[in-house]
């Protein structure tokens, strides 16, 4: 059986401007193979530049690879119709508080997507709403709400419920807990842990801190200016770490909880 999402040889580079009239390419990421199952959570981490955002970024088609394939359940995302594709990955952007449109309501956020994406009809639109709003722990009266009357956290919830409107197999989770405090942090871990284990969704998560992700990840993947430098299961990597990086980022991150 094929696996849930297969990366192989994925490459990303940047064109920047060089001396008066020319450019040279900045190479993001690459090459980058990996796979992700059904259910499971690989932790993307590597010091600021090392190109986990560009690699996310990527796979949710917001950026375009110059080389490389990625494949879905054994289909490559180049038969995948921008619908296909929006069902299948979703992704949850760094900073919540900016992703969300300031002028539209939450309910209108929610119903963007399954109205692009889907032929439902608006009264199963809302009650898709509705159960998604109950999935993460918000009433159905912030229907009504606008972003700027959310807390911190309660933008997080928001953010967590566009990305799983649509039920998706894989959401990619890029560096969402840095701008909140400890006690939410593991508020919205467990919250992503709670949809994982009743909706069987598999995650992709960017961190710097491998503290934070060890015990929420099966898998990690340490970054090195754009080369996976160290691979495999979470314990594994963090209680015997063999790269010079994996180790700096261990030393550099101290657990949460000790801050
Ligand atoms: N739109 C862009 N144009 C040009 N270069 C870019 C662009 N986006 C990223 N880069 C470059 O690609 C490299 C990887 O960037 P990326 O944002 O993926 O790193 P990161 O590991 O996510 O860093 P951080 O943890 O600080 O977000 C960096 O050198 C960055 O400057």
């Amino acid at each position: 059986m094929p696996s849930l999402l297969k990366v192989n040889n994925l490459c990303k580079s940047f064109k920047q401007p060089f001396g008066f009239f020319g450019s040279k390419e900045k190479v993001a990421f690459g090459p980058v193979s990996f796979t992700l199952e059904k259910g499971e959570t690989l932790a993307v981490v590597g010091e600021s530049g090392s190109g986990k955002s560009a690699l996310v970024r990527t796979i949710a088609g917001v950026l375009k690879a110059n080389a490389g394939d990625i494949y879905i359940s054994g289909n490559s995302i180049r038969t995948l119709s921008s619908q296909q594709r929006c069902v299948s990955v979703r992704m949850i952007f760094q900073d919540p508080s900016s992703s969300l449109n300031p002028k539209m309501t939450i309910g209108k956020i929610l119903n963007a997507p399954i109205e692009l994406n889907t032929n439902l009809d608006a009264k199963q639109r809302h009650q898709q709403i509705l159960d998604t709003l109950k999935l993460v722990g918000l009433l159905p009266d912030y229907l009504a709400f606008y972003p700027n009357m959310l807390s911190s956290m309660q933008k997080h919830q928001v953010a967590i419920a566009r990305a799983m409107i649509l039920n998706p197999d894989i959401i990619l989770v890029d560096e969402i807990l840095t701008t909140l405090d400890i006690s939410l942090r593991f508020k919205i871990v467990n919250l992503l842990l709670k949809i994982q284990k009743t909706n069987g969704t598999s995650y992709i998560f960017v961190a710097h801190n491998m503290h934070l992700v060890k015990h929420m990840s099966d898998q990690i993947m340490v970054l090195h200016q754009g080369k996976i430098v160290e691979k495999g299961a979470a314990e594994e990597i963090c209680d015997n770490p063999q790269h010079e990086q994996t180790k700096y980022l261990l030393l550099t991150h101290q657990p949460d909880y000790r801050k």
